[in-house]
């Protein structure tokens, strides 16, 4: 039995932040950082079923020419992927009555939907990418068992070589999403990338604004680095523990980026939201 303390359940038969109940969850799921995207995302859906609001945590479950999808937002960084993904797999995989885990696992497909720096001539802005790898500056998958089998090892020793890493008490992590749902996503409209995923919007993602950064040659490293087929292409917040999570709990998750920062020409769009209903509507269709 999973204690009270440990999966924390409502009075109401929710799971703790996202107030969701295990009957309001699709097998479909889609990620936001936004909460108000999570409306843009439902309003393409023919039918709603329910929909709940707890802190940054916007859920809202409906169909989609037939399909039954979950759209929920996590708010920004890793850590908050940690909480929403161990509670959507809680939903699927835990008994709330028993408080013990299922017999039969259930598989989720997750696809996050965000925004993102572009890092290389080939991602300008309104472009769209595809996290194949990611590369964590976050920590959270090394507080998970086992997180060294869903790690590329090597890609991870050409990051530490290239990239000069100078910042010893960080270690960059690498992990894949999964290939059938990037295959069933993109198509030639998506480019296929490496996502770097920080642990901060500013100082991690090289930006300077006040404060000097630790390492000012960075950025200048991430965008020359060249391995076996990769090179980065950019900076979101959330693709790793997504990706790492998902893969060591069974799940198929990505994500895909609309490019809204040109971090090369200095460049950003700030009315980014033109592009994200065609991209939405792509992953709602392929899904
Ligand atoms: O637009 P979203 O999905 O929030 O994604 C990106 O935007 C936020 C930072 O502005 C971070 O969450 C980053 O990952
Ligand atoms: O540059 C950017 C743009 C959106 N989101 C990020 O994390 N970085």
């Amino acid at each position: 039995m999973i204690a009270p303390s440990e999966l924390i359940i409502n009075a109401d038969g929710s799971v703790f932040h996202l107030h969701v109940k295990p009957e309001q969850l699709a097998d479909r799921v889609i990620l936001v950082g936004d909460p108000a995207r999570v409306s843009l995302v439902a309003s393409f859906f023919d039918t709603k079923e329910c929909e709940v609001s707890s802190r940054e945590f916007h859920t809202i479950t409906g169909t989609y020419q037939g399909k039954r999808i979950t759209v929920v937002s996590h708010g920004i960084g890793t850590d908050n992927i940690d909480i929403v993904l161990t509670e959507l797999d809680a939903l699927a995989n835990v008994d709330f009555q028993t408080r013990t885990i299922k017999p039969d696992f259930r598989q989720l497909s997750l696809v996050r939907i965000g925004t993102s720096g572009g890092l290389q001539p080939f991602t300008p802005i309104g472009s769209y990418v595809a996290a194949t790898k990611s590369i964590g500056f976050d920590g959270v998958l090394y507080f998970y068992a086992n997180n060294e089998q869903v790690r590329d090892r090597d890609f991870e020793q050409a990051l530490k070589e290239q990239l000069d890493w100078k910042l010893d008490r960080i270690m960059p992590y690498v992990v894949s999403a999964d290939s059938s749902l990037v295959e069933q996503i993109c198509q030639d409209d998506v480019i296929h990338g490496v996502t770097i995923a920080a642990n901060g919007f500013y100082g991690p993602q090289g930006r300077k604004v006040r404060l000097a950064l630790a390492d000012p040659d960075l950025n200048h490293k991430i965008e020359s680095f060249h391995w076996d087929k990769y090179q980065i292409t950019n900076f979101e917040m959330e693709s790793s523990s997504l990706a790492g999570l998902a893969a060591l709990m069974g799940h198929r998750a990505m994500t895909v980026c609309c490019i809204i920062a040109d971090r090369l020409g200095g460049k950003m769009n700030t009315e980014y939201k033109g592009s994200i209903p065609d991209l939405i509507r792509k992953v709602l269709d392929r899904i």
